[in-house]
């Protein structure tokens, strides 16, 4: 599929001489949710500034939709909405004047239907008349994403749009976010929250010091990472294991009633065949066992640690 973000070796380096982004290539689909995952301080908001043309690159190109974001800035940032961390605005003014204003930016045309959808769906409409100071917290994050949706783009980031929002904005912005994606939107979201990117994204990102490490299907990155794990429910407790099921990796609870088996889903055998059979000859009879799937944190931890 086309991309509509092109991102080729592109390199940050703040005027303190740190290096933030390290030869960074990423291709984002149009119309695909993207998640881009990485600890503290990975650089997944100095990556977002510089394709939105808020930070300058030290090297690299980055395109969006074929438009350069130097040569061809208003072009392609006009193709963008960015939903940021803080609220940067005039305090003073209205909900619909500021949301009005930004559109104006963007050199669109007035048009108060759309900013009326916008903050309707937004469950801002209600307060359209207010000055920004008396909004919650809620609100004014609310108030952030009605801005960059004021003119209508065909790409949104969101910057860590969930940090410290209560579960029904967490669940309002899915849903919106589902909504722009069915209407053909591109959204690229970073976020700390691993379900996050498990519940939303099409494709998931991982950055680390600065480099993309991983770029993959959500869930064949699910699907090719995992390790899984195997829980026996004994008949009867186990107070040790035998010795002859020493070469697996099993773990027995402190009640001695489930022995788990950790395995990768990657290998060529899993080695549950045998352990079922030596369980068996060593006469340890079980009751039920289920299996479990490692979730996309636990992926995320092990890549990052991988990568030190
Ligand atoms: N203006 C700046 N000058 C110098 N260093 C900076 C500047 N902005 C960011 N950095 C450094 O660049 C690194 C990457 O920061 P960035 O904000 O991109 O990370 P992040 O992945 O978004 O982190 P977080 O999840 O904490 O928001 C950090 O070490 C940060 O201290």
């Amino acid at each position: 599929m086309q991309p509509i973000i092109s991102v080729s070796n592109l390199s940050k380096t703040y005027e303190t001489g740190f290096q933030a982004l390290k030869g960074v290539d990423l291709e984002v689909r149009k119309g695909e949710i993207f998640a881009l995952l990485g600890p503290n301080g990975a650089g997944k908001t100095t990556l977002i500034s510089v394709i939105c043309g808020l930070v300058n690159r030290s090297g690299g190109q980055v395109t969006v939709d074929g438009h350069d974001i130097l040569t061809d800035y208003r072009a392609a940032r006009a193709l963008i909405g960015l939903v940021p961390q803080e609220l940067t605005t005039d305090a003073f003014e209205t909900v619909w004047a500021t949301v009005s204003f930004t559109r104006g930016l963007f050199g669109k045309p007035a048009d108060p239907a759309h900013i009326e959808k916008v903050l309707r769906g937004l469950s801002l409409w209600d307060k359209r008349d207010e000055k920004i100071v008396t909004l919650s917290g809620g609100m004014k994050r609310r108030l952030l994403i009605a801005k960059a949706l004021s003119h209508e783009p065909r790409i949104l980031f969101l910057d860590e749009p969930t940090a410290g929002v209560d579960v029904e904005l967490r669940r309002d912005m899915w849903e919106m976010v589902r909504g722009l994606k069915s209407s053909g939107v591109t959204i690229i979201l970073t976020t700390h929250y691993i379900e996050e990117a498990e519940e939303m994204a099409d494709r998931v990102g991982v950055i680390s010091e600065g480099r993309i490490i991983l770029v993959e299907e959500k869930a064949e990155l699910m699907r090719k990472l995992g390790r899984k794990q195997l829980t026996l429910q004994l008949k009867d407790p186990l107070d040790a294991l035998p010795d002859s099921l020493g070469g697996h990796d099993l773990t027995v609870s402190d009640d001695g009633l489930a022995l788990t088996y950790d395995y990768d889903t990657r290998a060529d055998r899993t080695g549950i065949t045998r352990l079922l059979r030596q369980l068996d000859e060593a006469g340890i009879r079980f009751t039920d066992l289920d299996t479990r799937q490692s979730t996309l944190e636990e992926i995320f931890v092990d890549l990052v640690r991988n990568d030190r």
